[in-house]
């Protein structure tokens, strides 16, 4: 008898039709098993954090941590490979990076960012033309461009190096795949920007050395902190993250930042608003955003060729927070800090509604979960669930 007589017949109960199930609780289990392994040295190094105060001590003793880290590159592996892929639709916050710079930097997105911020400069100063932006300096097609040279950081197991359009440096702490460069960003130097072409750029980029402690400023299109910024216990290191990236940016160029959150749209509205200042006062101006179920994505613009960096004393540093900053308890109590009932979060969300810039718009005007079609959201409920 086939599966199919089984299930029509109704024999299956008692016959084999059942035994993949257990197949399939190992899986989970095993899913499960490296989730937490990853979750916890998030936790355990919040953990020293809250209770050293020293962020270099403890992130040296960390990074020394060879062992620990080891085990953490490869259990980010394991799920990216047999977990994500097929337990999911797909690798959805990959996808929609690809798909932001397609649509800015081949697909006519970045030029009309810049007639409208020409446009908005021109009213702003009275004219009524609006001044033609500086299109010789923007490279309008794929030709101009050569490859996207994107800087994926904490890149892991180097998710962009399958994308022919990209150039891609993947640089981590522990890599788990030899294709990605041992370096700590928050310890990376800067050097002066290069002065070359284009193809020499790329030529410098494909012959870098392992590891890497120094880079030229202005070298790249794109820099990605993908699930990057929640992995460091204190505000500041993700504010060195977004200076640094605004540094290793070309002028127009993307930083995409995606950060973990389970939780309902609007439940950490305010947070969002508040990295959103913060990033921008940078030098940045946000481009996309969307919130998939356990995560937010977001893309800035660069918008100036220096990074504002004196701004420190205005705490913009520390509105960079996250959740688990304030959540001393983690061990016993695992769920992101519920500061609103969802219809307090409706209703703030609404109440954002009302100003000129609301937190959920993009600047481009579009809708924000249906601007970019065709690619599928990451579902890892397990790993992403704080
Ligand atoms: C949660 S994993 C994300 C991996 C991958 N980007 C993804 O989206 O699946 C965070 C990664 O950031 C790396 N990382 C943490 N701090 C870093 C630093 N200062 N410099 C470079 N990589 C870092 C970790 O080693 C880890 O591989």
């Amino acid at each position: 008898m086939d599966l199919r007589e089984q299930v029509e017949t109704g024999e299956a109960h008692t016959g084999p039709l059942f035994m993949p199930i257990p197949v399939e609780v190992p899986r989970k289990k095993e899913q499960e098993k490296l989730s937490g392994l990853v979750k916890n040295v998030h936790r355990r190094l919040r953990r020293k954090y809250r209770e050293v105060g020293d962020f270099d001590r403890i992130w040296r003793e960390h990074c020394e941590d060879e062992q620990t880290l080891s085990q953490y590159a490869l259990a980010m592996k394991n799920l990216a490979d047999n977990h994500w892929t097929k337990n999911c639709e797909g690798e959805g916050r990959i996808e929609w990076c690809r798909s932001v710079c397609q649509e800015y930097f081949l697909d006519g997105g970045m030029k009309r960012m810049l007639e409208k911020d020409a446009k908005s400069a021109a009213l702003s100063s009275g004219l009524t033309a609006a001044p033609v932006p500086p299109y010789s300096t923007i490279p309008s097609s794929i030709s101009q461009l050569g490859k996207m040279r994107l800087l994926d950081v904490g890149s892991c197991f180097n998710p962009f190096l399958k994308f022919d359009e990209f150039l891609t440096v993947g640089i981590d702490i522990v890599p788990a795949v030899e294709s990605v460069y041992k370096c700590d960003f928050l310890n990376l130097q800067l050097q002066q920007p290069l002065q070359l072409a284009g193809d020499a750029v790329e030529t410098f980029l494909r012959h870098l050395h392992n590891p890497i402690d120094a880079l030229p400023a202005q070298l790249f299109h794109v820099v990605v902190f993908s699930l990057l910024l929640s992995y460091f216990p204190s505000p500041y290191q993700r504010w060195i993250c977004c200076k640094k990236a605004h540094e290793l940016l070309e002028l127009h160029g993307l930083l995409l930042i995606i950060t973990p959150d389970s939780s309902h749209q609007n439940r950490h509205a305010l947070m969002m608003r508040s990295w959103r200042v913060a990033v921008e006062s940078l030098g940045f101006k946000r481009y996309k955003y969307v919130k998939y179920s356990h995560m937010h994505l977001i893309a800035f613009r660069k918008m100036s060729l220096t990074t504002t960096s004196d701004l420190v004393s205005r705490n913009y540093p520390e509105m960079l927070y996250i959740p688990q900053d304030f959540n001393s308890n983690e061990e016993e109590d695992l769920t992101d800090v519920p500061v609103r009932s969802d219809f307090e979060d409706d209703q703030l969300a609404w109440g954002f509604t009302e100003l000129p810039e609301t937190p959920y718009d993009s600047d481009s005007g579009e809708s924000q979960s249906s601007s970019l079609p065709g690619f599928h959201e990451l579902e890892d409920p397990i790993l992403l669930q704080s």
